[in-house]
C-alpha cells in the first residue's frame, strides 16, 4: 500500500486523503480559513485565562457545524457548533454525561470504533470534512492524536512505545534514534529515561506514563492533540507537570482537553466550552447541547448564560 501522500511534519496541513490517493491528487492545504504560513495573526484584542493574547475569533483548525451524535437510537449530543483555534488550548467543561468525551471522540473519528455510534452535521479539520467518503480514519487519526484518560502504554520498551506508531504507519525517518530522543524531549520525559530507554514502560510511574503516552502520541507528528481528562488518574504534581507541559506543546500543537477539573480549564485553557445535558420532552433522555464557548477569562469571570454561571459557582453539576 503507497505511504499517505501527505508527508509528517508537525504544521503539516492539508487534505487527509485515503490511502490509494497520490500527492498529486492532494491541492494544497484547502485552508480557506487558515491564514498562509508567515501571514501576521488575525487583529489582536483580547486576553485569555492563561494571560495570552489572542485574537476575538479562534483561527479554526477543527470546526462542528450543527453535530449530533448518537448511539444506537439515542442521541447524546445535539446541535454543536465550536470552532477549536490553532495553537490554542481548547478546554471542554461540564457535568457528567453532558457529552464532552463523546464529542472529543468524534473529533478524530474515534467513535467510529463504537459499534452503533454515529455523527450527524460536519466536522472539519482546515476545512476538510472528516467523514467525506475519501477520508482515511487512520491518517485522521495520525494527524489529530488522542491522550486518554488513564496512561495506556504497550507492554513494550520505552524506546517501543514510541517507535512503534512510526513503524506501523509506515514514516519515512531518518534516523529512528532521534526521533524517540525528540519526542521523549517534546514531552519532558528525557532526562527521566534517557539511560533506560529498552527498559519496559510499565516500570514508569504513573505521571511519566502519561508522559510517553503524550510522546507516543506526537511520535507520528499530528497537528492536533486531543486529552480526555489526561491528568484524573495522576497526583497534584504529576498534574502540574502534565499541565506545564501543556503549555510548551501549544507552540506547535493545537491542544482540546476534556477535564472535570474546573480550576485545572481555568489555567491552562485559553477558551473554553461548557456543555449541559437537558432531559429532552417525551422520552426523558438527557441529551448534551453546547451552552456557551468563549475565552476562558470571561467563562470564568463574567459567563453570558445563568447556566455557566450556576456551573462554575458550584451550584449545579
Ligand atoms: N459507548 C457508549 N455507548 C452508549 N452510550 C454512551 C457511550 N458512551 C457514552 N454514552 C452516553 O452518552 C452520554 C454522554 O457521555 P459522555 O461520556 O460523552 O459524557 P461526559 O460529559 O464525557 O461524561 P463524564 O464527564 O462522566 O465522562 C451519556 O448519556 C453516556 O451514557
Amino acid at each position: 500500500m503507497p505511504a499517505p501522500a501527505l508527508h509528517a511534519h508537525p504544521h503539516t496541513t492539508g487534505r487527509i486523503m485515503t490511502s490509494t490517493q497520490t500527492s498529486t491528487d492532494a491541492p494544497a492545504a484547502s485552508g480557506a480559513a487558515v491564514a498562509p504560513e508567515g501571514s501576521p495573526r488575525p487583529h489582536v484584542e483580547t486576553q485569555s485565562g492563561t494571560g495570552r493574547h489572542l485574537s476575538e475569533t479562534p483561527v479554526p483548525v477543527i470546526e462542528c457545524e450543527n453535530v449530533d451524535i448518537y448511539y444506537g437510537g439515542f442521541r447524546a449530543v445535539n446541535d454543536v457548533s465550536l470552532v477549536y483555534g490553532q495553537n490554542e488550548i481548547t478546554a471542554m467543561i461540564g457535568p457528567s454525561g453532558c457529552g464532552k468525551s463523546t464529542v472529543l471522540r468524534c473529533l478524530n473519528r474515534m467513535n467510529d470504533l463504537i459499534p452503533g455510534a454515529r455523527v450527524t452535521g460536519r466536522v472539519s479539520y482546515h476545512g476538510q470534512g472528516i467523514y467525506d467518503s475519501d477520508v482515511d480514519p487512520i491518517e485522521v487519526r495520525r494527524r489529530i492524536g488522542m491522550v486518554f484518560q488513564k496512561p495506556n502504554p504497550f507492554p513494550k520498551s520505552i524506546y517501543d512505545n514510541i517507535a512503534y506508531g512510526p513503524r506501523v504507519t509506515g514514516m519515512q525517518v531518518e534516523s529512528m534514534d532521534d526521533l524517540v530522543e525528540q519526542a521523549l524531549r517534546a514531552a519532558a520525559l528525557w532526562d527521566e529515561v534517557k539511560d533506560k530507554l529498552k527498559q519496559s514502560a510499565y516500570g514508569l510511574s504513573g505521571g511519566q506514563q502519561q508522559r510517553l503516552c503524550i510522546a507516543r502520541t506526537i511520535a507520528v507528528r499530528p497537528e492536533v492533540i486531543l486529552m480526555d481528562e489526561p491528568c484524573s488518574a495522576l497526583d497534584p504534581i504529576a498534574t502540574a507537570r502534565i499541565e506545564d507541559l501543556m503549555e510548551d506543546l501549544r507552540k506547535d500543537y493545537t491542544i482540546i482537553i476534556v477535564t472535570h477539573n474546573m480550576q485545572q480549564a481555568a489555567r491552562v485553557a485559553d477558551r473554553t466550552a461548557f456543555f449541559t445535558a437537558q432531559a429532552a420532552e417525551g422520552t426523558g433522555d438527557r441529551t448534551g447541547q453546547l451552552v456557551e464557548f468563549d475565552l476562558t477569562t470571561k467563562i470564568f469571570s463574567n459567563p453570558a448564560d445563568k447556566r455557566t454561571e450556576d456551573y462554575i459557582s458550584g451550584r449545579f453539576g
